[in-house]
């Protein structure tokens, strides 16, 4: 796999930053998550004036081979469905997206369905027309996973050469709150039971069938001699839009870009890239708080602190989209608030 240079922000610039924030008139903090928001910007872009340029929207969306065993309460034909959905422009994604201004692409990173050519608003990155049942075999091979994240990258180039330095992450895909749970536990350590939650919507026999046939598919891993090396876990677990995903991550933060992080499957990808490059941290915006289970443990694991608690559960870039005002706003106050000096606002005695 090409690797990726993806550097810790100098930090030279962080106390001017911190001063330029400090002296806004304001009580000292008093824009919480904000300030750490505008100074993790200002970091990323290494000024004290940062912007956010052609904002974009990517959403992966790939299938499950483990979709068929019963692991979500709808069916996998969804997937396809939601695409078209997305492409018509009627989806929840497409309304925010609407709304705050983004610019929106579908990647079809591996959905079991033909769509007929080339499409408006479609970018074609079919691996295999879904992945394999990981119950029984792995996901995909070393390969499909390597070129998942090759792809994934390459369409991040495209966009920061359009001067795109703020890229939002959405996923669909039937089933794939199974794979970031088989992620989230392989990589934090954490037990199976706290990664697992109901998805699009599982009563409680349906959430015992998940973790059931989550057991299954984790005990032949391990029987196997299965380690926790992320790129492994990928290809053994993931989906070919979250591994298109990891790889779109690792090229948006090699490019400096602010990553917008979504809910528990997006996190799960983030997890991934982080796993394989550290770093990735500094540049990801964690949009939201899931109501899926496990992604709060999952966000204390990567240290993130979301933006939004609204309790969505929905995945697309939902969470991401509609959290970017508050980004904006982040900046803008850094931008355009005065200062105790400039204002003649007498500070604290
Ligand atoms: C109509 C519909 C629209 C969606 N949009 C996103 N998801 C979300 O639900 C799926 C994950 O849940 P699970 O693992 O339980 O299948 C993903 O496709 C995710 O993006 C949707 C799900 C449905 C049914
Ligand atoms: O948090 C998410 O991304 C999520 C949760 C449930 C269903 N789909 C997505």
């Amino acid at each position: 796999m090409h690797s990726f240079e993806i550097k810790v922000p100098n930090r030279d610039i962080e106390t001017a930053l911190q001063h330029k924030i400090d002296r806004k008139t304001k009580p000292l903090g008093a824009l919480g998550l904000l300030e750490k928001t505008a100074r993790k910007i200002g970091l990323i872009q290494q000024t004290l004036t940062p912007s956010l340029n052609n904002p974009q929207m990517l959403v992966f969306a790939g299938d499950h081979g483990a979709a068929k065993a019963g692991v979500s309460a709808y069916p996998q034909d969804v997937t396809w469905q939601m695409v078209e959905n997305f492409l018509a422009g009627g989806a929840a994604i497409n309304v925010f997206a609407r709304q705050n201004g983004f610019g929106l692409s579908v990647v079809d990173a591996g959905v079991a369905h033909d769509f007929g050519g080339q499409r408006d608003g479609l970018i074609d990155l079919k691996i295999a027309p879904g992945t394999a049942n990981y119950i029984e075999q792995p996901a995909m091979t070393a390969a499909q996973c390597a070129q998942a994240i090759e792809q994934g990258a390459g369409i991040v180039r495209g966009l920061a050469a359009a001067g795109c330095n703020v890229v939002g992450f959405g996923e669909m895909g039937i089933g794939n709150t199974a794979s970031a749970s088989l992620l989230t536990h392989c990589l934090t350590g954490l037990p199976l039971a706290e990664c697992v939650g109901r998805g699009t919507g599982l009563d409680d026999a349906g959430l015992a069938r998940k973790q059931d046939l989550l057991e299954t598919a984790l005990v032949r891993y391990r029987n196997g001699g299965g380690d926790n090396d992320p790129f492994t876990v990928l290809a053994e677990f993931g989906g070919f839009e979250i591994a298109t995903m990891v790889g779109a991550m690792l090229a948006a933060a090699e490019a400096k870009m602010v990553l917008l992080i979504d809910g528990f499957i997006v996190g799960s990808a983030a997890l991934v890239a982080s796993c394989l490059a550290p770093a990735l941290l500094d540049y990801c915006v964690f949009c939201h708080r899931s109501a899926e289970a496990g992604h709060r443990t999952q966000l204390l694991a990567m240290g993130a602190e979301p933006l939004l608690d609204l309790g969505l559960r929905l995945g697309e870039g939902t969470g991401a989209a509609l959290a970017y005002p508050l980004v904006q706003a982040a900046v803008n106050f850094l931008n355009e608030m005065a200062s105790f000096e400039s204002a003649g606002v007498s500070d604290k005695e």
